[in-house]
């Protein structure tokens, strides 16, 4: 039988093992990274109360203003605190840090505090998806950067990369391959594990569907410390495969996980820094 002292105890043992191992994943003000001035969040009101774990606020925040009004939403009241344009880790001297889509791309994706765990900055893209122009424009900016880099393979991550993968693979012409979470891919698989801070994770492959030689893109919708993106790196270089860079919408800089990475270029297309 526990006392009342070990209940509280193993509580709180608990409590605190959950927050760290999602702190792992996502971007944690209090565990992994101090987030002194949030330039990145927007946050959203209706006439209740700023989100919180069990009030997710769905409606999008900052679709981009069209000139007949549409678009707005009236009852929505948006408090931006951030530069919509920012991009000091995009690839240096590359001409689209002057592109004026980047700013549509970057507004019309929602942050939510406190998701999935409090202290959490969610950087939520299905907004993005929302909005067609901005959507259109992040793929047409990925499409004009790798069209005519001779690229086979799209290798997208699950689940987000699943989404701004394949439209840049038949764009481009090169085939889409799925990264998927352990024991969702029915053939046979490679995998590759890699180490959170408490355990592992795993991404598979189907065995086959890339061939040695063949040049890659590793797509996903943000890179946090990189622990997902070099995992995809290590199992397409495993089978011979060139990765000639990785691509993703968002970018968490103060996570380092462009370090992670080593010499493989990484582009993005908006920094939360
Ligand atoms: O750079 P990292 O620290 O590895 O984190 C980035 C990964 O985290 C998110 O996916 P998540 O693991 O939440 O999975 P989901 O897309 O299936 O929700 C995101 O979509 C990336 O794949
Ligand atoms: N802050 C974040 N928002 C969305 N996805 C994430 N994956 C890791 N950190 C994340």
């Amino acid at each position: 039988m526990e006392s009342l002292a070990q209940k509280f105890a193993l509580k709180f043992t608990r409590v605190n093992f959950v927050q760290e191992k999602v702190a792992n994943r996502y971007y944690h003000r209090d565990n992994l990274v101090k987030i002194k001035s949030p330039t990145t969040t927007t946050i959203t009101t209706l006439t209740a109360p700023p989100p919180t774990r069990n009030t997710r606020v769905f409606s999008p925040i900052s679709v981009s203003k069209r000139a007949d009004g549409a678009g707005e939403e009236p009852d929505l009241k948006t408090i931006r605190i951030r530069d919509p344009v920012s991009s000091a880790n995009m690839a240096s001297h590359d001409p689209i840090l002057k592109d004026d889509r980047i700013a549509g791309i970057s507004s019309a994706i929602r942050v939510i505090p406190d998701f999935p765990k409090p202290g959490i900055m969610f950087q939520d893209i299905t907004t993005l998806l929302l909005d067609t122009k901005a959507f259109k424009d992040t793929i047409d900016l990925f499409v004009e950067r790798y069209k005519d880099k001779n690229i086979s393979v799209v290798a997208g991550i699950e689940a987000r990369g699943f989404i701004f993968g394949p439209p840049i693979a038949l764009a481009i012409g090169a085939k889409f391959v799925p990264m998927r979470k352990p024991k969702k891919l029915p053939g046979e698989v490679i995998s590759e594990e890699y180490s959170l801070e408490y355990g592992t994770d795993k991404i598979e492959m189907h065995v086959g569907a890339v061939q040695a030689g063949e040049r890659a893109l590793v797509v996903d919708d943000l890179i946090a410390t990189g622990g997902t993106l070099t995992a995809a790196i290590r199992l397409l270089e495993r089978v011979g495969v060139e990765v000639v860079e990785c691509a993703c919408v968002i970018e968490l800089p103060e996570l380092k996980g462009r370090d992670r990475l080593g010499d493989k270029p990484l582009f993005v297309l908006v920094s939360s820094a």
